[in-house]
């Protein structure tokens, strides 16, 4: 993502429309679920059927505002650590963003090809399965994801703000947001955390332990690096190397997009009642399943 790139074309294009789109235009529903106007179409969903993934891509898959532009730099850095080539988004990423004659572009390009995609589990192309492309699934705690998706919409001059917290807290909860429900994401992603080409990776561990993280990641999709090549990576993928490249690496969006990176800025939003109704929507949709313990809840969402 160094240089000028098909990435932050596409980036520009997005703010491009939003600029153009008021917050009640901005989402349309497919399949149940809310998209945004400025980055998806129901013709590119269509498309997005026939796409055939290959059992080496390497699949990353999140709900908005987990992290997914942190990892993606981390896979770029482990493909060009193990390979020796550098990785230049040859597309925007994110799979089901674009036009739909992308799919038909991406049969030309060289493996392994990254795949972002913030696709509910049971919306992604039948061919990922099918062909066992490894999945990394990154999750992040609801309370600061929540905050991470409001401060994106009321920060960025281009995108299309809510009247308030408030006001984004109760779409949030209800799942009319770009992608929808947080909740809905997790449930359906919760069936499949142990299946044997996924596996998944939580937001503040990475922050307790990058390096830790990286390698992990590194095992999972078969690259092999030298401890000294992971503490390297690690170094450059810190929140404050990040941001600091922000501009180049992402356009106008960066430094918004890199905004605070920390764990736990929802307690300077949240209200009792919010932060109460969260807890409460939790303990109704995960506390007793097997994510809901990987989400270590009681300690990165409760006061
Ligand atoms: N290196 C690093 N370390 C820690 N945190 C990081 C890092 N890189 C990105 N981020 C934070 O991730 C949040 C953006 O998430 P996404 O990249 O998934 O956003 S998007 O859905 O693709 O728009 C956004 O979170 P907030 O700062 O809380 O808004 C980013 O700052």
């Amino acid at each position: 993502m160094a240089e000028k790139s098909k990435f932050i074309d596409y980036i520009d294009e997005a703010l491009e429309k939003s600029k153009d789109t008021t917050l009640s235009h901005l989402l349309f529903i497919h399949q149940g679920v809310h998209y945004p106007v400025t980055m998806c179409t129901p013709e590119t969903f269509q498309a997005l059927d026939a796409f055939e993934a290959r059992s080496d891509d390497v699949v990353l898959a999140s709900y908005p505002k987990c992290g997914s532009n942190w990892i993606l730099h981390i896979l770029r850095e482990l493909i060009f650590a193990d390979s020796k080539k550098k990785y230049d988004f040859p597309e925007f990423p994110v799979l089901e963003c674009g036009d739909p004659g992308k799919y038909q572009r991406m049969k030309q390009f060289p493996s392994p090809r990254i795949l972002a995609t913030h696709l509910h589990y049971d919306k992604l192309p039948e061919s990922i399965l099918k062909n066992k492309a490894k999945i990394l699934v990154i999750f992040r705690n609801p309370k600061d994801t929540a905050v991470s998706f409001f401060h994106f919409h009321n920060d960025v001059p281009d995108i299309p703000s809510y009247g308030s917290w408030d006001e984004f807290f109760r779409q949030f909860m209800g799942g009319q947001v770009s992608w929808g429900s947080y909740f809905d994401f997790a449930i359906n992603w919760n069936q499949h955390l142990h299946d044997d080409n996924v596996k998944f990776i939580l937001y503040e561990d990475l922050k307790e332990n990058l390096a830790a993280g990286i390698k992990q990641i590194a095992e999972f999709f078969g690259f092999s690096l030298t401890e000294e090549q992971i503490q390297t990576i690690s170094a450059q993928s810190t929140f404050q190397a990040m941001q600091a490249k922000s501009q180049e690496t992402h356009g106008a969006v960066g430094p918004f997009l890199f905004r605070k990176g920390e764990v736990g800025d929802w307690k300077n939003v949240f209200s009792e009642t919010q932060s109460q109704e969260m807890d409460d929507k939790f303990k109704e949709c995960l506390a007793d399943t097997p994510l809901g313990a990987k989400l270590k809840y009681n300690s990165y969402c409760l006061a």
